[in-house]
């Protein structure tokens, strides 16, 4: 699974962007993202982890893995401990289909776990046509700017990037894959109409309630909690694992990068502060209200509420 073209052909980082199919996209991945659209052909029992940048992907794909593959992986011998969560679900279009490949899923057992970062119109058709489920999450966007933030001046050559220019990219709709009340929007529309097909979860309700959250998670991969193991606090056991104490400790998060991406990132540069309203540390409330009253606006009418502002 690991290569590691990334060390021998690192890419520079930049923040270069397309405005591509109706969303602003790194440049890069465009290519990837139009050979995972024509050849990408799901199974009814694919599992799609779908997110926003910054919206807490790491800790879905963490979760999400253990909780599918817990009678296969005992937690103290989880491919986790050694493997960062992204080089173990990989994205459609940072990974699986970068730099002209065209993967073979041939090996993969089912059900098969995916991630991506992409919109909901931008997926493949037949993840869309299939009974493939898509469990999406997303988070107060205030945080997900200073996340997003903190980790582009993670990477060497984007050191100096002002938090002025991340906020007007945001108040924009110019940041990666879209601006976030369109991409909230297109998995909360489907979620409603079809709770089958999307889970919809918040990055702030699972942190209250890990628990609730874990065994909707569960239910909707199709392999629920026993009562039994409810009993044993399997689920505390599976919460406290991928919690970002515990996998930020992990050698593997600590030191070197993802394996199975073109760009270098620090596998450290995904595990940070991971709590909820930090923006207030980083925003004047100005920066703040004015993103916030942008967002208001722009999810009006969709039903969808998103608490931002504390
Ligand atoms: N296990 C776990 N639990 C809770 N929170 C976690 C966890 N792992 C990562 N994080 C926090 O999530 C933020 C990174 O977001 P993503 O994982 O979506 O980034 S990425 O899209 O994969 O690049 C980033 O948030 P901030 O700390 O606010 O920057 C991480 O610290």
């Amino acid at each position: 699974m690991a290569d590691q073209s990334n060390q021998r052909h690192p890419k520079k980082h930049t923040l270069n962007s397309t405005h591509f199919q109706g969303f602003w996209c790194p440049s890069e991945f465009v290519p990837n993202i139009i050979s995972f659209q024509n050849h990408f052909q799901a199974l009814d029992d694919d599992i799609v982890l779908a997110s926003k940048p910054k919206a807490g992907t790491t800790w879905l794909k963490s979760l999400a893995f253990t909780i599918l593959n817990r009678h296969r992986f005992p937690l103290s011998v989880s491919p986790l401990n050694t493997t960062n969560p992204h080089d173990l679900i990989l994205f459609f279009e940072l990974s699986h289909y970068r730099n002209g490949r065209l993967p073979d899923f041939a090996g993969i057992s089912s059900p098969r776990l995916f991630s991506t970062h992409l919109p909901y119109h931008a997926l493949a058709e037949s993840i869309k046509q299939s009974n493939a489920r898509i469990v999406y999450i997303t988070r107060n966007p205030l945080d997900i700017m200073v996340s997003q933030w903190h980790f582009v001046r993670s990477m060497p050559e984007l050191a100096d990037w002002p938090l002025d220019a991340c906020l007007e990219r945001f108040c924009r709709g110019e940041e990666a894959f879209g601006a976030f009340w369109d991409h909230v929007s297109g998995y909360w529309k489907q979620s409603m109409e079809n709770p089958r097909k999307v889970l919809f979860l918040k990055y702030e309700e699972m942190k209250e309630n890990p628990v609730g959250e874990m065994k909707k998670m569960a239910e909707f991969m199709g392999c629920p909690f026993s009562v039994e193991e409810e009993k044993a606090e399997a689920i505390e056991e599976i919460a406290e694992f991928c919690s970002l104490s515990n996998l930020k400790n992990l050698k593997v998060n600590k030191n070197g990068a993802v394996k199975n991406v073109d760009l270098i990132l620090q596998t450290r540069s995904f595990f940070r502060k991971g709590e909820a309203g930090d923006y207030v540390n980083f925003l004047s409330p100005e920066a703040a209200e004015r993103y916030s009253k942008i967002v208001e606006e722009k999810l009006k009418g969709s039903g969808l509420t998103i608490k931002m502002c504390c």
